[in-house]
């Protein structure tokens, strides 16, 4: 080491700086806080750390997002250990609470109780469990089906059983809209919420006035999927904060995004044999390097940090 790195300098350099205990209290403030909590799909740490940087106040883990990076569809094929493993690494580089996906808890109810106790031990936040059955599929996709409340409520009570951070955030999802309507994905969001589900996640309802309709019915917080091409509306952030939503998400948002432009980006290289016109729509090297913090690192050792805007050809 060629300088002597001070801790501010070196706090939140290797993982997170915020405790796992203190972000999963975050997330219950924000939740109670009667401010809509917004949290972007994360596909990867460093979208975490730009999410942070725009000022969200907190990071999600999707399922469907998690799948698609490793070239499967979202039909229930990932494993517990790779969301604990990817969903840890994407919570410890921000800041901020990360909620992760847990689809259906990855079996039976003892399945979802170890479910909850990896992803506690992994650093995140909270989970959500959904009542679909084994194989799950995209909540947006037709023919998708449900387990039995009592089902749910035997998966949601051993997860509530396993927790050892009474912070750490259960979340319940219905998938029932799309399946017995909007009054049988109320009544089991009530039966949830007595199971001691913290936080009720609304999948696919169609309008603002089915939100409203579940916002009056249902006393503990509730989460809005403002995912694209699916059966809800794209509602705004301040439509879902006058029918009373507590969080949003957006969770293959980044995701579609990034997809998009790598899309009409290796066609333009193929087409034209060069990027050299691509260059506005790309993160700069200067702000991969702010977002990563390269300059902190380079006063925790000075030997590494070779890089100055000054310096760079474009
Ligand atoms: C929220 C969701 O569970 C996810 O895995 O991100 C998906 C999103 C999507 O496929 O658009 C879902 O709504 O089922
Ligand atoms: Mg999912």
């Amino acid at each position: 080491m060629t300088s002597t790195a001070s801790t501010s300098t070196v706090s939140g350099l290797f993982s997170s700086s915020t405790t796992a205990s203190a972000k999963r209290q975050a997330l219950r403030a924000g939740l109670d806080s009667g401010t809509l909590q917004r949290w972007p799909g994360a596909f990867s740490p460093l979208v975490a750390k730009l999410i942070a940087d725009i000022g969200f106040e907190g990071v999600y883990v999707s399922g469907a997002v998690l799948s698609a990076d490793l070239g499967l569809p979202d039909i229930g094929l990932t494993t517990l250990s790779e969301v604990a493993d990817r969903g840890g690494s994407i919570a410890r580089a921000t800041e901020l609470p990360t909620l992760v996906d847990a689809d259906t808890g990855f079996g039976e109810p003892m399945s979802a109780a170890r479910t909850v106790a990896a992803l506690e031990d992994a650093g995140l936040s909270g989970c959500h469990l959904e009542d679909q059955v084994n194989p799950k599929r995209c909540g947006h996709l037709d023919g998708k089906d449900v387990v039995s409340v009592g089902d749910m409520v035997k998966r949601l009570g051993a997860a509530v059983a396993a927790r050892r951070d009474s912070d750490f955030v259960i979340c319940a999802r219905t998938d029932a809209r799309a399946i017995e309507g909007l009054d049988a994905a109320i009544d089991r969001a009530k039966a949830y919420v007595d199971a001691g589900a913290d936080l009720i996640f609304t999948e696919a309802l169609r309008d603002l006035g089915e939100f409203e309709r579940f916002r009056n019915a249902v006393d503990v917080p509730l989460l809005a999927n403002m995912t694209e091409f699916g059966k809800s509306d794209l509602l705004t952030a301040e439509q879902l904060t006058s029918v009373g939503y507590n969080a949003v998400i957006y969770p293959v948002t980044t995701l579609r995004l990034a997809m998009g432009a790598v899309d009409r980006g290796l066609r333009e290289i193929s087409s034209q044999g060069t990027q050299s016109g691509l260059l506005d729509d790309m993160q700069h090297r200067s702000r991969l390097y702010e977002l990563l913090r390269y300059a902190d690192y380079n006063e925790f050792d000075s030997d590494l940090f070779d890089f100055t805007i000054e310096g760079a050809s474009q």
